[in-house]
């Protein structure tokens, strides 16, 4: 089988209208090798859940505790629970479907790193999916991956697409190089501001540094000014700069947050080009979590083709043929194999780039379809998928 490894994750699917109002989801997301087999170890993760004590649902299915036999006969609920309740106490208590479930919860005791200073959209965004969390911001993409990577903190929260600016390609390289899993997203409106000295009026500006995504945001105001743009790694970090340099003729792009934290005036709001200017951020984890049916997921997956008229036609169509919506296509060159010669002699001119392809696609891995459409994508003689894990 051509296949040899795909990076898969799947999340709690976010409709329109719940990215419109901003709720954030957690979701499960599933990293494999496809290698031998997907479907066993597909059943063996979903098994691993049911063995470690999901909570059982439904009048005959009553949750015992754990720790003892004869714990396991003590109702957690009715007149057993009021008398027993001193020795309860002292027993573990029992997981619950809640214990288990990656769902976003407000935060308390979960740090979060995000790229950039206190101020950041990404700081923004992470305190949205989790909002009593402690932000740890990271100087780069990178930093923050291995952050969890190295369990120094619990999540990562990184920009993955903004709506005027698109893809960003950085954390789709980065996806690949770490063996994070995707447990979540974000939407994040972001409004951005001018921002300058206390009493600096805007037509005073010959600069403006900010973050360069913000300044593909906010084209028009910065040509209507006619400054020079000054880019810096991120948008609170340009607000600090201009703060510590104080420097009249210089503002930033940066949050009405950043303006407060580094005590600079907003001289112009919501400056975007583009009324609703958002950004959708991942959440990354150290582990996976299990894809249920229980409400819409999404998947992710990655692969690379082999050269040929209509393959990516013939690789969309698996997904097509069961129904299954795409929501987000993306490419980037395969970095291993940049360039393919056609022309075995080598004189032929055509060269290809060889591609990685990134797909959404709404669906659960525990619904039949999906698992079908992943299968049919894998035996189709038409793909090589490369190890893109290594
Ligand atoms: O610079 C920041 O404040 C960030 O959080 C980074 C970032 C990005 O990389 O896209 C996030 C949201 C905005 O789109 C602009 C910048």
């Amino acid at each position: 089988m051509a296949l040899k490894a795909a990076f898969i994750s799947e999340a709690p699917q976010l409709g329109v209208v719940k990215f419109q109002s901003g709720n954030s989801k957690v979701v499960v997301n599933l990293r494999f090798e496809i290698e031998k087999c997907r479907k066993w170890e597909l059943c063996c993760r979903l098994g691993g859940l049911a063995q470690r004590g999901t909570t059982p649902v439904g009048d005959d299915k009553k949750p015992t505790v754990a720790g003892g036999a004869e714990s396991s006969s003590v109702s957690i609920d009715g007149v057993q629970e009021n008398e027993s309740k001193g020795f309860l106490s002292l027993l573990p208590k029992p997981l619950s479907a809640t214990d288990l479930s990656s769902s976003p919860n407000d935060g308390s005791n979960v740090r979060v790193a995000y790229q950039g200073l206190p101020g950041a959209y990404s700081e923004e965004a992470a305190l949205k999916a989790y909002p009593n969390c402690e932000t740890v911001p990271c100087d780069e993409f990178e930093a923050a991956f291995k952050a969890v990577e190295l369990w120094i903190v619990d999540k990562a929260v990184l920009p993955i697409e903004n709506s005027v600016g698109g893809s960003i390609h950085r954390n789709y390289d980065l996806l690949l190089r770490h063996r994070l899993h995707i447990v979540g997203e974000v939407q994040l409106q972001v409004n951005h501001c001018l921002l300058g000295l206390p009493g600096v009026r805007k037509e005073e500006l010959k600069r403006v540094v900010s973050h360069p995504q913000a300044f593909g945001q906010c084209d028009k105001i910065l040509t209507k000014l006619d400054v020079i743009r000054v880019g810096s790694p991120d948008t609170a970090g340009a607000a600090k700069d201009v703060s510590s340099k104080g420097v009249r003729d210089t503002g930033a792009i940066a949050s009405a947050r950043a303006a407060k934290l580094y005590g600079l005036d907003v001289l112009a709001e919501r400056i975007q080009d583009d009324e609703e200017n958002i950004t959708r951020f991942l959440i990354l984890a150290r582990e996976p979590i299990i894809a249920g049916t229980d409400r819409l997921y999404k998947t992710s997956i990655v692969f690379s083709l082999e050269e040929g008229p209509g393959v990516l036609f013939k690789a969309l169509a698996v997904f097509s043929l069961r129904n299954i919506n795409l929501a987000k296509i993306e490419s980037r060159p395969l970095k291993q194999r940049p360039l393919r010669i056609v022309d075995d002699s080598n004189e032929g001119s055509a060269k290809y780039f060889d591609y990685l392809f990134y797909i959404d696609f709404e669906a659960s891995m525990a619904e039949p379809r999906a698992q079908f459409a992943l299968g049919h994508l894998q035996v189709s003689p038409s793909y090589l998928m490369d190890n893109v894990l290594q």
